[in-house]
Formats: structure tokens, C-alpha cells, sequence
């Protein structure tokens, strides 16, 4: 028998948490706040506009990382995300091993106008109609956690609820399934979740192989404008940051300084 991945671990204290939550609220209830809920911004939008987009993460600690910011004011942060530029705000909502919750997508979501994704472990229906309704545009989807008819399930739910998918891999088989899915935004998540190592060329190994038509993010350990540069010479749309702009002491003027990089002339430009 395998011993359980990180990933594993996770998504067995989701599922107990998410069974939790059901247990306050049936699915009937969250789905009719879900329907009550200001429509969904157009997220696809906003990360094909000119520029690289930046999606910047409100992230308190990590499995890799343990305790990373303390975060007292998520939508304070997200507020500063936003006026340095930031496309698009993803908020990590899962809470045993990233310290989220669902109230900080609340209080981003009341706060900023661009689009707010709920990074999380999904892994069933209730937890999108859950993410609309507490505001989220983009639910991230993770192909290493689901089997293929649930992905394609989940993903037509987010769609069918009016929002995007980013849909998250870390292999070429991956890639392939997010594509046979029918996903349209992929992030291409840098981070192994076997053994939590970055490797900075994962992007620049799968990135190629996906359709010009498909929005490509580059996810995790982007430091610096040089990285953004990089990922975008390698066909990036956009990057996803977390560590490296909630430990700046200047989290605006971190986002600021990727925006200017990432919309500069000499900036490559994904083809299209
Ligand atoms: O960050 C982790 O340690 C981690 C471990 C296991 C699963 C997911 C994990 N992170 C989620 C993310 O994808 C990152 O928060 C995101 O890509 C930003 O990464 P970074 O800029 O390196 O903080």
C-alpha cells in the first residue's frame, strides 16, 4: 500500500470539513444562495486583457512553508493587490493547512472589483455553489485530485454557475485531461505535491504543448519581475503569487512592480 501524498492529507480534512459545513447547510440552501448572488465577473476577460495578468494570492501559511503572514485584514491586503494592478485576487479558503476560510473570501469579495478566485481542494458540487455565493468568479480545480468524469462534472457546474475554471496541472498527462475536459483556463502549478518542490521548469515543459486559444497562468514561486519575464517568454498569460507578495513589506508596490514588467513593450506577448 502507498502512504497517503500531502495532497491525500488534505483533501481527507476538505471532505471532513466540507461534510461539516453540509451538516449547518444542505446543499438546497447553499444552492438558493448561490442564485441570490450578484452575478459572476467576466474573469476570462480580464486575464486575456493587454499585459501579463497578475493574480495575486492572500495566503497566511503553506504546507511547504508553515506560518507564512499573519494577515489580520485580507481585504485591506486584496485592496492593495488591487490598486497595484493585480487582474485578479485568489483567496485560499481551505483552513487546516493554508489558515483560509470562506469569511475571507467574504470580506475580499465586498471590497475589490476585479475578479476573486476560491483557491481550494474542490472536490464536490456543494463546495462551487458555495463559492458562488460567497462572491468568487474563478474556482480552481485541481486534475491531480479528481478523477476524470468528476472533473468534467465540476467543471461544467462552475461554467453552468456563470464562472471560470482555472484548471490547475503539474504533468503533460494532466494537461491533456484538463484539455479533454474542456477547460479553458489552465495553471500550470510549478509546485510537485508529492515531494512540495518547486521546479522553476515545469511551466516552460508544458506550457508549449497547450492550445494558443487557452489562457496559460504559471502557479507558484514567482518571486520577481525576472520569473513573470521568464513565464511570459514561455507563453504565460498570467502568473499566480502568493509567498512572494504576502511577505513583501510593499505588497502594492510588489504587485506594481510585476505589472509594470509584465506590460512593458519589451515584455513578450503570449500569440494568439
Ligand atoms: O503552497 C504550498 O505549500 C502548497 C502545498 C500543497 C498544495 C498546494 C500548495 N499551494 C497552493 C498554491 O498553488 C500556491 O499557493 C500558489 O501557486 C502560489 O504559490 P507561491 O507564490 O509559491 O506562494
Amino acid at each position: 500500500m502507498t502512504s497517503p501524498t500531502v495532497l491525500d492529507s488534505i483533501i481527507e480534512g476538505v471532505r471532513a470539513d466540507v461534510a461539516a459545513r453540509e451538516a449547518r447547510l444542505d446543499l438546497a440552501a447553499v444552492k438558493a444562495a448561490a442564485k441570490a448572488a450578484e452575478p459572476a465577473l467576466d474573469a476570462t476577460a480580464a486575464l486575456r486583457a493587454p499585459g501579463i495578468a497578475v493574480i495575486a494570492e492572500v495566503k497566511r501559511a503553506s504546507p511547504s512553508k508553515g506560518e507564512l503572514a499573519g494577515i489580520a485584514n485580507p481585504a485591506a491586503l486584496a485592496s492593495e493587490y488591487e490598486a497595484g494592478g493585480a487582474r485578479a485576487i485568489s483567496v485560499l479558503t481551505e483552513e487546516r493547512r493554508f489558515k483560509g476560510s470562506l469569511a475571507d473570501l467574504d470580506a475580499v469579495r465586498d471590497r475589490v472589483r476585479i475578479p476573486v478566485l476560491r483557491k481550494d481542494f474542490i472536490v464536490c458540487p456543494y463546495q462551487i455553489h458555495e463559492a458562488r455565493a460567497h462572491g468568487a468568479d474563478l474556482v480552481l480545480l485541481i486534475v491531480a485530485a479528481l478523477e476524470q468524469p468528476v472533473l468534467v462534472s465540476l467543471l461544467d457546474r462552475v461554467e453552468s454557475l456563470g464562472m471560470t475554471a482555472l484548471v490547475e496541472v503539474h504533468t503533460e498527462d494532466e494537461a491533456d485531461r484538463a484539455l479533454e475536459a474542456g477547460a479553458t483556463v489552465i495553471g500550470v502549478n510549478a509546485r510537485n505535491l508529492k515531494s512540495l518542490d518547486v521546479d522553476p521548469e515545469t511551466f516552460g515543459r508544458i506550457a508549449p504543448g497547450l492550445p494558443s486559444s487557452v489562457i496559460k497562468i504559471a502557479e507558484s514561486g514567482v518571486r520577481d519581475s525576472r520569473d513573470l519575464l521568464t513565464y511570459a517568454g514561455q507563453g504565460a498569460d498570467g502568473v499566480l503569487v502568493g509567498e512572494g507578495l504576502v511577505t513583501a513589506g510593499d505588497p502594492r508596490t510588489a504587485v506594481a512592480d510585476l505589472v509594470t514588467a509584465g506590460s512593458h513593450p519589451s515584455c513578450p506577448r503570449p500569440a494568439r
